[in-house]
């Protein structure tokens, strides 16, 4: 089985489960206009294929714990399960849709922590400081790395020392191979910390990446979401233009926007796009990428979507068609801005793209 069948017949069996559900909220049968096929009340189309299928990844996450042979310092990907307490960290070399690029940067990071007289941070049990580490590249080869350090109760003078150790391992000691175009220093005493909670210290180089994407300069920030396999983002976003039905007389709205991706590249067909994101670093992206592409018609508000939703929609509801496209993050959508789309009679198409279409978003697509 091609691994395109197996993703069909997955989506085929979330959407039976979706229809039955239905049929029994309603009790009655789910009629659509739309034309049908596999036994469903709907069209699923094929899956369409991305063009790049190795070494696709832009983004690559990489923990520190025991390796096989027991060190301490190693970089890579979690094996085993935590229930048999068999979990080693192993190099990721093998791995098909990693870039040799983020394989180079880990491999070096490791070099730099078994040099290093700072001990790793294991699972936050053992104290600690050195972390995980956030690799992202553009299709150019520009490489963001990120580093995340736990810093215990390190002064602020020590923690200078580190920084400026590990800067000078990447600009002129062995990690300069690497060639980063910057290097990003973290400090987080927890699994995960936004740019508000902890800020991105850039150690050096260019503050972002710049990714071509249908024909446009994409600005993206060490915080901001980015799909992580650009060819096939396109691919996506191409699919969305084709659904959405945009025109000069619709004003699109991109609920949880992220970098403003999808926006940007539809603004030209749009008479106006909204955006709206909670991720403050990425809002600036999208402002940036809107400008540097010399884009006008687009406006992105930083925030919860469930709060300013329901405000931005009262005040374009007169004469306007909306388009909404949703992309939130697998949490789902807040019932308020479900609650928010469905009392808005301009909007006339929604578009729900969603990574995980089973769990959350079932429910939301039910509510
Ligand atoms: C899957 S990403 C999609 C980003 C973008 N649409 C794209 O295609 O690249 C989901 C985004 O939703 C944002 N987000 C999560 N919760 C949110 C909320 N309550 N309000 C607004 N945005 C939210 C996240 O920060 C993230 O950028």
């Amino acid at each position: 089985m091609t691994q395109e069948s197996v993703k069909f017949e997955a989506q085929k069996r979330i959407l039976w489960r979706l229809e039955s559900y239905l049929q029994k909220l309603n009790g009655v049968s789910v009629t659509t206009s739309a034309p049908r096929a596999e036994g469903l009340s709907c069209l699923l189309h094929p899956i369409i294929p991305s063009p790049v299928i190795n070494g696709y990844r832009n983004k690559s996450t990489f923990s520190v714990n025991r390796g096989p042979d027991g060190n301490p310092k190693t970089v890579g990907y979690y094996l085993g399960t935590w229930r048999d307490r068999s979990i080693v960290c192993v190099w990721s070399n093998h791995l098909k849709n990693i870039p040799e690029k983020h394989n180079q940067v880990a491999q070096y990071y490791e070099v730099f922590l078994r040099q290093s007289p700072v001990e790793p941070c294991l699972l936050f049990h053992e104290g600690g400081y050195w972390r995980e580490l956030i690799v992202r590249t553009n299709s150019q080869g520009h490489t963001m790395a990120i580093i995340t350090f736990h810093p215990q109760e390190l002064r602020q003078e020590d923690l200078n020392v580190q920084k400026e150790a590990v800067k000078k391992f990447f600009t002129t000691g062995p990690g300069a191979v690497c060639d980063l175009s910057s290097l990003y220093f973290q400090e987080s005493t927890m699994t995960r910390c936004s740019h508000q909670q902890s800020p991105y210290q850039l150690l050096f180089g260019e503050p972002h990446l710049f990714e071509d994407l249908l024909g446009l300069k994409i600005c993206i920030s060490p915080d901001a979401f980015f799909q992580i396999n650009t060819a096939g983002a396109e691919v996506l976003y191409r699919t969305v233009r084709e659904l959405s039905g945009v025109n000069s007389n619709t004003i699109l709205l991109d609920i949880c926007c992220g970098t403003g991706v999808i926006g940007v590249s539809l603004a030209q067909y749009a008479s106006q796009v909204l955006g709206i994101e909670l991720v403050e670093q990425a809002v600036e992206d999208a402002r940036r990428t809107a400008a540097f592409n010399g884009i006008t018609n687009c406006e992105f508000h930083a925030g919860r979507a469930e709060k300013i939703l329901p405000q931005l929609l009262k005040s374009k509801e007169d004469g306007h068609f909306i388009v909404a496209v949703v992309n939130p993050a697998r949490a789902g959508l807040h019932y308020q801005v479900v609650q928010a789309i469905r009392n808005c009679r301009a909007i006339r198409t929604l578009i729900f793209v969603s990574c995980k279409p089973h769990g959350e978003t079932t429910r939301n697509i039910i509510e």
